[in-house]
């Protein structure tokens, strides 16, 4: 998987084999091995270039490799042998060179990459580090400080910051391999002791001690609990403090103890995952493969709220034409401003031109009628979106797509106002849509496989990770969060306080608890929704029957709070207190506590102590459990596809992976136990039942989460 061949007399060419990103498997390391022996014992060759084929230097290690007996030569011996080797060494550095790809051109003693080029050590989002020589070559390049930023973040650098950074001699706008080519001729027969990095000095700031603590500090506020970073930084310490045989040493270490744990496990997981969730399918069996999706010039956008705004500038940055429409004249200059404000803040961060030429904007529904797609964003109100539907029926050309950007409602009620159900899809987006990677992607019983293909198509073009899902309440991500947030509300009923509940989230590793999340994103969303569900009425607030809706419990705390004003942050009061409206600093609130304590009196309610693995397991395994409801149902395909959506679109830490690897992580016979112990205290809380399925998947033995898909597919074995 590596091949050798000599180029203009006296260069020797080893190019790497193993499509399509050359990852470092056994088989190409021992090519490299090989290949290398041939290069140094021919007599004409008196330098050699490493290159990699199809334009891709290397995506590093084989991932695939990671959960298995590692065999062939290890990465750190080949990377050694190129260093040390007697003619000079070229990388040319095509695409990527990342991860052990990037370490592998720092064995070389010279590295030109092209201008496009994207060199970084991503390893710290695998929940590893760079261990293959990169925390102890990077710092002795381009210094300490540099190479920390890298490696603890794992962002890529384009070729020119390399050059800036000094992480490689040359960049080139031609063929990459002839330039390195060149530079090898240029270099043969020069000494090379002076550009084995392994040998540099590493300079040392003289903070020292100050850096390492302040960017120890750093790292583990942003880590949330995830240790890759943290070990990161130990690494780089020991290049900056021990001679390079004993950091060497060290880094092995700590990658032993990253690679044995469950975060690695969990990121990996992740890694395959996003790209598993592309390869869609529904339960009518379309496919990703075979649909294919309709061409897509113009699109429409209808609504210019704040989520309008949003998908106008995502769909203006990726090159589109839009026609942004909103009815109210007032709306549509404020939004005008407001979407040219963001892409041109986009653009400047980007270091490209803003594409505010791309939107036309209208107040009539008319200016759409050449759209290929549109993208409904009005108010969530179904009577509204209706409407809409119905306008849109009657204004598009025939086969446009029509698709509604609603987080709950029925796309098929939506599909039933038009002649062609079929072209009709939901987008669910994600607030800021132009920031959260997120989509779900909503096909309903009648929606064609090439409309779910398109939107597919048109989420992967705007940047997002879209995820295929079915029509029902809440789709996936906001039918299990409906229940995270009920669960919670029911912990402050019986005792627990919002810091107690945000305190418990918050360790376990998501950025903010649920209840500073529902103060950021305003309590009177969820206000309308149960509302419009006939949930939210609280004119029975006293009595039993306050706290049964529809026949199941039910705490109107949420309600009652913005009965009386409380919408969270913005009108600076909620869960918590803020120094003044749109304030973002939360504190304690006595009003809050007293109010909470007067509720429970009222309705006799005792509070007891609830302690922080109480709160995680009633939040969290109530929504896992809802997790395996919809897998059984068949809204989501496979537990990656859940994942996914809970770790792009709500924050879930991600070195846990998402909830299902969490459950499978925890056990699932333990999951189990644990909601069966809570059934038996809440019968009053169906949902607390087990779900048959994960019944059937301890009853089978409990298989690995990449084995659950066996199971889901035969809905009545094992019972
Ligand atoms: C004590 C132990 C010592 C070990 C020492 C060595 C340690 C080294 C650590 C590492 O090198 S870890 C790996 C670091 N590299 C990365 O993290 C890069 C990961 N890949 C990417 O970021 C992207 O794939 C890409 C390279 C930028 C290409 O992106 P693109 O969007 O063009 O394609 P994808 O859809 O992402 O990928 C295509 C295809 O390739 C598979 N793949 C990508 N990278 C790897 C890899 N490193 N190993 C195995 N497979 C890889 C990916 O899964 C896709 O596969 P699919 O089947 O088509 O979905």
């Amino acid at each position: 998987m590596a091949q050798y061949s000599r180029v203009s007399g006296t260069v020797g060419l080893i190019t790497l084999q193993n499509p399509p990103v050359n990852a470092l498997c056994a088989a190409v390391r021992q090519g490299i091995v090989e290949m290398l022996k041939k290069a140094l014992s021919d007599s004409k060759v008196k330098s050699v270039v490493i290159c990699g084929q199809n334009g891709i230097f290397c995506g590093g290690a084989d991932i695939k490799e990671f959960g298995m007996n590692m065999s062939g030569p290890p990465l750190v011996q080949v990377i050694h042998a190129i260093e040390d080797a007697n003619k000079p060494m070229v990388a040319a550095i095509e695409g990527v060179a990342l991860g052990g790809g990037l370490e592998l051109a720092l064995g070389c003693h010279y590295r030109i990459a092209h201008s496009k080029a994207r060199l970084g050590l991503p390893e710290v989002i695998l929940g590893l580090l760079p261990a293959a020589g990169g925390t102890q070559r990077l710092p002795r390049l381009i210094g300490v400080p540099a190479a920390l930023d890298l490696i603890t973040t794992g962002r890529h650098v384009i070729a020119a910051e390399a050059l800036q950074l000094g992480i490689v001699d040359q960049v080139t706008d031609h063929k990459t391999v002839d330039a390195a080519v060149k530079l090898a001729q240029s270099v043969a027969g020069k000494p090379l002791d002076a550009r084995r990095i392994s040998t540099y000095p590493c300079a040392r700031p003289s903070d020292l001690d100050a850096l390492f603590e302040g960017e120890m500090q750093k790292v583990r506020q942003r880590a949330r609990g995830a240790i890759a970073p943290v070990a990161c930084v130990q690494a780089v310490q020991a290049a900056a403090t021990l001679p390079y045989t004993q950091g060497i040493e060290r880094e092995k270490e700590l990658m032993v103890t990253l690679f044995t744990s469950g975060q690695a496990r969990a990121l990996q997981y992740l890694f395959f995952s996003q790209r598993a969730v592309s390869k869609w399918s529904t339960p009518s069996g379309a496919r990703w493969d075979t649909s294919k999706p309709g061409p897509i010039h113009k699109v429409a956008v209808i609504g210019l709220g704040t989520m309008g705004r949003g998908i106008t500038v995502a769909l203006a940055q990726t090159g589109l034409s839009v026609v942004a429409v909103e009815t109210q004249e007032k709306q549509l200059m404020g939004a005008k401003k407001a979407v040219s404000n963001m892409l041109e803040q986009g653009a400047k961060r980007r270091g490209v031109a803003p594409t505010l030429d791309k939107i036309s904007y209208s107040p009539n529904i008319q200016a759409i009628a050449d759209a290929d797609l549109v993208i409904e964003a009005v108010f969530e109100d179904m009577a509204l979106k209706k409407q809409v539907f119905q306008q849109l029926a009657a204004v598009c050309k025939p086969g446009t797509f029509l698709c509604t950007n609603t987080s709950s409602l029925d796309v098929d009620q939506l599909a039933s106002q038009t002649r062609s159900p079929e072209l009709v899809v939901g987008m669910h987006f994600f607030a800021p849509a132009h920031v959260m990677k997120l989509l779900e992607v909503v096909y309903g019983p009648r929606t064609s496989p090439q409309a779910v293909a398109t939107a597919m198509e048109l989420g992967k073009k705007m940047g997002k990770v879209s995820v295929a899902v079915g029509n029902c309440q809440g789709f996936v991500g906001n039918r299990m969060l409906k229940l995270y947030l009920e669960q919670a509300f029911f912990l402050l009923e019986e005792g627990a306080t919002p810091e107690l509940v945000d305190r418990a989230l918050e360790e376990f590793g998501f950025a903010m608890g649920v209840f500073r999340m529902s103060d950021l994103s305003g309590l009177d969303v969820g206000w309308k929704v149960r509302k419009g569900l006939m949930l939210g009425e609280t004119d029975v607030s006293s009595g039993q029957s306050a706290r049964i809706r529809q026949g199941c419990r039910y705490s109107p705390l949420g309600d009652l709070l913005c009965e009386q004003g409380r919408f969270g942050q913005k009108t600076g009061q909620g869960w918590y207190q803020y120094d003044k409206p749109g304030g973002r600093v939360a504190s304690s609130d006595p009003w809050l506590h007293s109010f909470l304590e007067s509720y429970r009196a009222k309705h006799g309610l005792v509070a007891r102590h609830i302690d922080h693995q109480e709160v995680l397991e009633r939040c969290l395994y109530a929504m896992i459990n809802e997790g395996f409801r919809i897998l059984e149902e068949g809204i989501a395909a496979g537990p990656e596809d859940i994942d996914v959506i809970y770790v792009f679109g709500y924050s879930w830490p991600r070195h846990r992976g998402g909830p299902m690897f969490y459950a499978d992580m925890v056990g699932l016979a333990k999951v189990l136990e644990r909601l069966e112990h809570y059934q038996q205290a809440h019968p009053d809380v169906p949902y607390l039942q087990p779900c048959s399925l994960l019944r059937r998947l301890v009853a089978s033995g409990s298989p690995p989460i990449q084995r659950w898909r066996e199971v889901i597919k035969k809905p009545h074995s094992q019972l």
